[in-house]
Parts: C-alpha cells; structure tokens; sequence
C-alpha cells in the first residue's frame, strides 16, 4: 500500500550488505517507486521487496528487544532511525549500544545527571549515565563489585564514554572531595602521554587502560587506581601519514615559554625528526599550547612537583634531541660502522641529562657483547645503530610513562580502600585491521579476542548453562566461539606468542625463521590462514570479526624489546637521578647478572590473565561503541560500516540471547528479602518456603506475563519484569515512607516539646524564675477562687434578697432621701447597734422585739461594745444592710479613741469583704471634716459605704459617690 515501509534486498551481495528498509511512495504494475533509508529515490522490481516491515521498525525503539523481527537488517534499521533524530544510545537488553555522534549533543548535563540518578535501567531513554547508575546501584545494593567493559574500534567513542561514566560517578557518589577531582584530573595527563592523532581518530589512545574506582560503605569515592597496557610506543619514532607522535610534544613546544625552551634547547615542532614523519604537527580541533597548561595545572593536582615536571620535560626534550642525531656509515677495519658527524644534539642531551657525549655515541654506536666472561665491544652498522637509538628514545618514554601512571597512582590509590567496594571501567583499543598490520595489532587483536569470550561467556555460555542447571525452558541459541582462535595465539602451549618468545631467545633466530615455524606448525589449524601470493611476509588469523593479516616484519625486535646492556650502562652513567630511577628495575636486573627481561607478549599475556581475573570477580556491563563513518562527520551513518561493526561485536547474537532470555536473577532468599513487600505486609520468617513465597510475588505483581521464570535456586527476571518489580516496590516503599514521616514527625513533636518544657522548667529554677512563675499561678488561681466565690455570694444575696420584701428596705434612692428626725435617727441606730439582725433571714429591723435589743444595750456596756464592734465580721454582718451603715458606725464611734474608730472600721471592712461595697477615696473627703484621725492613718486609703444596703457587683457611678460623700459630710455635720 502507498505509505508502508517494505524492506528491500540489498543492491550488493557484500559481506556487510543486508535489507534496507524503505517507504513505498508510488505503486505500478509490476514496479514500485519507493525513498530508501538513505533517502534515495528508487524504482525497483516487485521482486526486490522481501516483505512489510513491523511496526515496531518503523519508529525505531529504546530496546533492540523490544524489535518484532530481530535480525540485522531490523538492528541496523533501529541504530540508524535513532542516530538520525540524535539519539545514539540504544539498549540491547542491559547492554549499551553507544554510537559516536561527533558533534556536542546537550544531553550530558547536571540536570540529566539528576534526572538518571537512582533510576532503573530502562525507565528512562538509554543513557551512559543509566549504566553508570545501574552499576553504582548495584554495587552499594548488593555490596559486590563491578565492572563496564567499554568496546569498539578506534575512535568509536570508548574514551568519551569512559569519561561520562567517570564524570557521572564523581558527581553522583556526593562528596566533592579532592579525590574525585584527582581523579578526574588523571585524564588529560594520560591523554597528553598516551593519545595521539591517528587516521582513525583524533584522540586515540594508544594505550589501554583499566580505571578501578573505590566506593566506601557511603558510596563516596574514596581512591581510584589505574592499570594501563601495551603502550604503542613504536609511535615515538615513526607515525604513518596525517598521524602524529603523542599529543604532549606538540603541547610542550606550544606551550613552553621562550625561557622554558631556551634552557631545554628546543624549538618549534617542525624541526625534530621525531614529530615530522607523519607531517601533520598541526590539525583542525586541538589547541596545544592552552591544553600545556591544562596538563601543568592537572600534573599540580596530582602532586607532581615542580622538578618532577622539571625533569619530566629534560626527558622529552632528550627524546626530541635523540631523534635529530644523524649518524652516517663508516667503515673501521674493513668492518661496518657508524659515525657521527654533528654532535650538537649529542651535546645538548648530554647536558640535560649529564652524560658524557662520548658516552652517548659509543652507547649508541657500539655494542657490548660478554664473551668468555669478558665484554667485548663491537660496532654497529649504520642501520643497528638507529635501531638501538629508536630503541633507546622508546625505551625512555616507555619508562617515563609508566612512571607517570605510578605517580598518578600514588596520588589517588587510598591505602585503606582495599575494604571498599569498586567500579572498574575498561577502556581498551579495538579490533584493528589495517592495511598493515604489525606485532602491536596482533597483541590488540589477541586483547579483542580474550574479551570478545568474557562478553560471551557472560552473555552466551554461562547463561545457557545456568539455564540448563536451574531447567529454564528456553530456546538455544547457536554463537560463533572464539576459543580456537584465542588458542592460537596465546592458550595452548605451542602458541604463536610463545613461538615468538622462542624465535627471541635463538641467536639466529629472525622475521622470516619465525613465519616458516608458524606456517609448519599452524598449517592445519582452522584460524591460521598461510601467506598469500599478495603477502608473501604475512600470515593470517581468522579473528571473530574477520580475517587480519600480519606482516612478520620486525616481530621478533619489537618481542624481545632489546634494551641492550650498552644502553643500560649508559643509563647508568647520567647525573639525572630521574633518568636512572626510571630504569631502576633494568640497573637491578643487570647487576643480577639477569641479562634478559621478559618479552613484551609474556608481559603483555601476564597483564591480560590479570585483567580478565579481575573482570571475572565483578558483574559485568557492557557498552558497545559503533563508529558511523571513517570520515568523522556528525550525522553520516555508513551502513556497511555499522553492519560490520555490529557483526563484529556480536551484537545480533546477543539480541537475540537477551531476547530469548533473562539477563537478571535473583536467589530466592534474596528476591524474597527484597520484594516481600510485594505479597502482603508480613516480612518473610526464618523457616518459610522462600521458594513459594517468590512464587506468590511474581504472581501477584507480574501475572501471567512471562517476564518471569523460577528455577530450583533462583528467580529469572526479563528486564521489563525486573523493572515492573522495582516499581512496584519503590511505589510501596514511598507510601510506606509517608505514613513513617508521619510517625516520625509526631514523635519528634512530642519529644522536642518535652523537651521545651524540660529545658524551660530547668533554666526556670535555675534562673530563680520558677518561684516567679509558681507565684503568677497561685495569684491566677487565687482571681479565679475570689471570683467563683463572689459569684457564689451574689448568688446567695440575690436569693435571700429575693425573699425580702423590697418597699420596706426602702427603695430610694440617693437624691430623694428625706430628712430624718433626731429622735427616729438615734433609735434607728440604737436599734441597729444593738439588735443584731441576720439579714439572710430576710427580717426587718422594726419587726424585731425592742427590748431584746434594749437589754442587749443594758448588758453591753461602751467598752464591750466597742469590742464586738472591734471583731468586725461577725458583728457587721449581724447588721442590717441599711444606707446610713457607715454614719451609724460613726456615731457610735464618736468619742472613741481613733484607734477604736480605726479598728472598727477594720472590722467593718473586713465584714464587707467581698460585698463590693461603694468606696471613695481618703483624698476625696475633705481634711478635717471627717474623721481627721482616719485621714492621718496611712493604711486606710477608703471610706466604705453600702448602697441602699443591698450588696452590688456595680461600681458605683461618680456622681453618687460624690453625692453620697456630700451626704456624709452633711449628715456629721448634723451629728
Ligand atoms: N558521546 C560523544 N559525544 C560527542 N562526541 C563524541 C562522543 N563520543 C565520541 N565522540 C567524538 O569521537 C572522537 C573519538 O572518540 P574516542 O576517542 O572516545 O574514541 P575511542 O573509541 O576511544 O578511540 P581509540 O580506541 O582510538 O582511543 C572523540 O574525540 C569525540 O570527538
């Protein structure tokens, strides 16, 4: 139909060919006009069409496994869809396919760096930094190290990777310490001695390196430790066209001030031999002289002092020096010799380094050779003696850079980190096949080899074999193993290596002897393919990804890696101590009378067993790096190029595995101990069946969906079920963590609040404060009594007064009180004196028998009177409430002593207590008129009175208080 995307046969029936995926924009008879992937319009015969692509093609997705045909064409398909909207990370199960996109992509910010912090993997879009996390997570979850084992071809991107992964893991472990920094700063040091521009990449490194990070318990980075191999030294000395040597002789002779230069006697990069035979000192994307300075200030990071980077910089120039001294032939005795004719370079090295000059040629030019015990010194022919010059200028750098990788050491390995945990990222040259290939493609290949069958032992062998041992119902899945191969080169005991290490050790042993004992020896194995008519001086091995033909040429020198004993002697003849320290490990071995040190493939095979020791003891992830073009363009994406790539990196096989299989298991214990949350909020008891219990898990949260399989020890997960899990745990989790904050959150208020009190009850009695306090309570208490109580009386009055017949207590008020007669006045007070009435039994005074009260006057004298008056309360309250209360008492205290008239009024008051009587001010009477002696009294501030003799709550309004003290001054007028 007009729209679809079919998939076409490929044009070309080439190795790397296969179907391209293309859309269909016309439809005729028998033909069908159609735009391919590359955009390429196209009328093609209906018989090209192989079929109508999936769905899930078309767009591409996040998980090659996710693919619903999976085969290379469809993988490539997915790359090149994804590469084309900028998204080069694509997941193969739990491995990462990374390609190169050559240009700055924004997607290696701080904010994405939070955003794939504690994510699982493919919760999120592929990602070097879910890797990176993925690997952190795992290592502090499961307290086991790990490892990223970053693949692919020169200039694939491993590097830039590698250091993502660091940068991410610096910025998430948290502690911004000075080790991360150091860490960090380590790179473009390595970068400056170990890479170097090559036709393939701009960047390369010509070394590999195995970078050990160091967690402790917190998951802080705590050390770090890095282990190189194979440095492509040969570099040093010749570079093939548009190469270079390594970057930091171009960054010294940029950066290096003219007074730094003048004392190491160098110049610019044109003028040393050593940096010219590739003829590019100069290319487009690389600033050496500021990139000097990065190197400087990194080298101060890692403590290099200043003449560590002081004689680090006579060494270099010696080696720029080294390879300026022009030698000629010459012959002395009929015998080949070699001469020098200008010795300024001789001379300027001599004084770096201070040696001799003499020595320095005869070292060069001369060999030392013991026989019958006694050396024996014979010249070396024109083309010896450059070999042994190139050897000696390899040879120091060599040194010197192993020295900086132990100095670099020295500052970031932490001794105590042996107890923590580790990350381990394996940045290691890949596969090469050049048109020439040499001894140092050979050992990359080998190192390719060995850790193409570490990725498919994990992925492929140990899977199916797992599988088989817990009866996994699965699928096999048929893989190419390399194990011939690698046996071959370096396994079994008649391997090419040690064939070579042999070849080394006979005096007569060269290039050509050891192809002739290769092509007997191998002539029968399957991966070793004899020279051809084309390469006569080559032989070759069938590799996994592909066959690669080696040219024997210079095998057994670069092998045996002669550092004759000339040369060491020579060595051994500087005043640099640097220098000799460099070869410390050369001086012991001579003087050990131990003339051979072991070949670079023993070296080399010996670091690489290490190695693979290491990567076995950690879980493995892994990163494949795809180059999309030789060019190194951005956004050009050569099919047959990425095909090839793919192939090689066995990524279809591994779709497939992953597809079929599943990659993460999980103990029962352990899945039970992580999950159980998952079945119900009973954790898991000692003695239950962890076995059923996993079961019910997977039921519960994965159904039937087949993302899951149980096996007698272990829980088999598919990435999509593992992920399900995770969710659904860290859903629970989260609520559960809510109901804990809230929890928390109350006792926490409870304890600081308890704590306040404490801490205020404490400071409190400390400060004397808490009588203050005790006594503000007691008086609150005591209002709040006094109140209750009044409330209470007034109660009470208000019920006896209910009682009372109103109209005889007289309602009058104030300012119609009428005039009363002496006579009435004097009874009225005689009675009230003397008949003591309750007024709580609601009686009027007139009511009561006079002579009670009569006799009660004639048995009381004056004297006692006054004394009953004096016990106040009980005598006042006897009285009947009446308005004249007061000028009553005063009568009757005339011509008392004012003492008397000052008790009784105590008295009285204390009797009132509580009734709220009228009061007005001493002041507001005048001096004199009443009761001067009161006045005088310092205590008594107030005069009492009653109003209309009925207790009231009201307080009396000014005027009649001014009214009532006008009354009372009137009425003791009277008196
Ligand atoms: N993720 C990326 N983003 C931007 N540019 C990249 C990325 N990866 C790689 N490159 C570019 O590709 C170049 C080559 O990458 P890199 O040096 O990492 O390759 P390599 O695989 O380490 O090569 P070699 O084996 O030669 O060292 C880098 O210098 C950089 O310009």
């Amino acid at each position: 139909m007009l729209g679809d995307y079919v998939w076409m046969k490929p044009e070309k029936k080439g190795q790397f060919d296969v179907a391209i995926g293309a859309q269909v924009v016309k439809i005729a008879a028998d033909k069908l006009s159609v735009v391919d992937d590359e955009g390429k319009w196209q009328s093609v015969a209906l018989s090209r069409i192989l079929k109508v692509m999936n769905s899930t093609s078309i767009e591409g997705m996040d998980d090659m496994i996710s693919l619903g045909e999976l085969d290379e064409a469809s993988i490539l398909r997915n790359l090149f869809i994804r590469y084309k909207n900028k998204l080069i990370y694509t997941y193969t199960g739990s491995i990462l396919v990374a390609v190169n996109p050559y240009q700055c992509l924004p997607i290696y910010t701080a904010e994405r760096i939070k955003l794939y912090q504690d994510r699982n993997l493919g919760e999120l879009p592929p990602h070097i930094f879910a890797i990176a996390d993925n690997c952190y997570t795992h290592m502090r979850r499961d307290g086991q190290d790990q490892c990223i084992v970053i693949s692919g071809e020169s200039g694939a991107g491993k590097t830039e990777n590698t250091k993502l992964t660091l940068q991410y893991l610096a910025a998430i472990s948290g502690r911004h310490s000075q080790i991360e920094q150091q860490v960090l700063a380590a790179n473009p040091i390595l970068e400056a001695f170990g890479n170097a521009k090559t036709i393939r990449n701009d960047n390369s490194s010509r070394f590999g390196k195995y970078t050990e990070i160091h967690f402790n318990p917190d998951g802080a980075i705590v050390g770090a430790q890095i282990k190189q191999y194979l440095l492509e030294k040969s570099r040093i000395v010749s570079q093939a066209n548009e190469e270079r040597s390594f970057h930091i002789f171009y960054s010294l002779l940029d950066g290096l001030d003219a007074g730094d230069k003048q004392r190491l006697d160098l110049v610019d990069a044109s003028s040393y031999k050593y940096l010219t035979e590739g003829s590019t000192a100069k290319y487009d994307g690389r600033d050496d002289r500021p990139n000097f300075s990065d190197i400087r200030s990194a080298m101060k990071e890692l403590v290099f002092s200043d003449s560590e980077i002081s004689d680090i910089l006579k060494v270099l120039a010696v080696i720029l020096h080294m390879g300026n001294i022009e030698m000629e032939a010459h012959t002395i005795d009929h015998l080949d010799a070699t001469q020098i004719p200008n010795m300024t370079h001789v001379e300027r090295i001599g004084k770096l380094v201070d040696l001799e000059p003499a020595a320095i040629v005869k070292g060069i030019t001369t060999k030392t050779i013991i026989i019958q015990n006694e050396p024996t010194v014979s010249n070396l022919a024109y083309r010896d003696a450059v070999d042994v010059r190139d050897a000696l200028a390899k040879g120091i750098y060599a040194r010197l850079f192993v020295w900086i990788v132990g100095k670099i050491n020295s500052a970031i390995i932490q001794p105590e980190a042996g107890s923590c945990s580790l990350i381990g990222l394996l940045d290691i040259f890949g596969f090469e096949n050049f048109d020439h290939n040499s001894f140092e493609q050979l050992c990359i290949n080998f190192a390719n080899e060995t850790l193409h069958q570490f990725f498919f032992h994990h992925i492929f062998k140990l899977e199916q074999e797992e599988y088989d041992a817990e009866g996994i119902e699965w699928n096999h899945i048929d893989f190419v193993d390399n194990q011939d191969c690698l046996d071959l080169i370096g396994k079994k005991p008649m391997n090419i290596m040690s064939l070579m290490d042999e070849e080394c050790m006979m005096p007569k042993g060269t290039d050509q002897t050891l192809l002739a004992k290769f092509n007997t020896a191998y002539s029968k194995d399957k991966s070793y393919l004899k020279p051809t008519r084309h390469k006569t001086n080559s032989f070759g091995i069938a590799h996994f990804a592909g066959e690669v033909y080696y040219d024997v040429q210079g095998f057994c020198e670069k092998n045996c890696d002669t550092f004759s004993i000339s040369l060491i002697q020579l060595i051994e003849l500087s005043g640099n101590k640097f220098l000799r320290n460099l070869f410390q490990a050369d001086i012991i071995r001579i003087s050990q009378n131990n003339k051979r040190s072991p070949s670079i493939s023993v070296q080399f095979r010996t670091s690489l067993e290490s190695l693979m020791k290491t990567l076995s003891l950690c879980q493995p992830f892994f990163v494949r790096c795809i180059k999309p073009n030789e060019q190194k363009k951005s956004m050009l994406f050569v099919r047959g190029l990425c095909c090839r790539q793919l192939k090689y990196l066995g990524m279809m096989e591994t779709a497939r595995i992953r597809q079929a299989g599943y990659p993460i298991r999980h103990a029962f214990q352990e899945f039970v101990g992580r999950y159980w949350c998952l079945s119900g909020l009973i954790p898991p008891s000692k003695n239950e069946d962890k076995h059923e219990r996993a079961r019910q898990i997977c039921e519960n949260v994965l159904g039937s969906s087949g993302d899951y399989q149980l096996g007698t020890c272990k829980v088999f997960l598919k990435i999509a079920g593992d992920l399900h899990l995770e969710q659904e745990r860290n859903r629970i989790l989260r609520n559960v963590a809510i109901v804990q904050r809230h929890i928390r959150r109350w006792c926490q208020r409870r304890r600081a609040a308890a704590i306040v009190i404490k801490r205020f009850l404490l400071a409190a009695v400390r400060h004397g404060r808490f009588r203050a306090w005790r006594s503000f309570f007691l008086i609150r208490f005591r209002k709040l009594r006094r109140q209750l109580i009044l409330f209470q009386k007034l109660w009470r009055t208000y019920l006896a007064n209910k009682s009372v017949n109103k109209e005889d207590l007289g309602e009058q008020n104030l300012q119609n009180f009428p005039e009363i007669p002496q006579s009435e006045r004097t009874e009225e007070i005689e009675g009230t004196m003397e008949t003591p009435v309750r007024v709580d039994e609601g009686v009027r005074l007139r009511d009561k028998p006079k002579g009670a009260a009569g006799e009660c006057r004639k048995s009381c004298p004056p004297a006692v009177a006054e004394a009953e008056a004096r016990k106040g309360g009980m005598a006042a309250k006897q009285k009947k409430p009446s308005k004249f209360r007061n000028l009553i008492r005063w009568k009757s205290m005339e011509g008392k002593t004012p003492n008397a008239q000052s008790a009784a009024l105590r008295g009285w008051e204390a009797a009132n207590n509580g009734c709220q009587p009228w009061t007005t001010s001493n002041a507001e009477l005048p001096e004199g008129e009443l009761a001067p002696e009161l006045t005088k009294d310092s205590k008594r501030k107030s005069v009492f009175l009653r109003e209309n003799g009925l207790p009231t709550m009201e307080k009396a309004p000014r005027e009649e208080t001014m009214i009532t003290t006008a009354l009372i001054r009137q009425k003791l007028r009277r008196t």
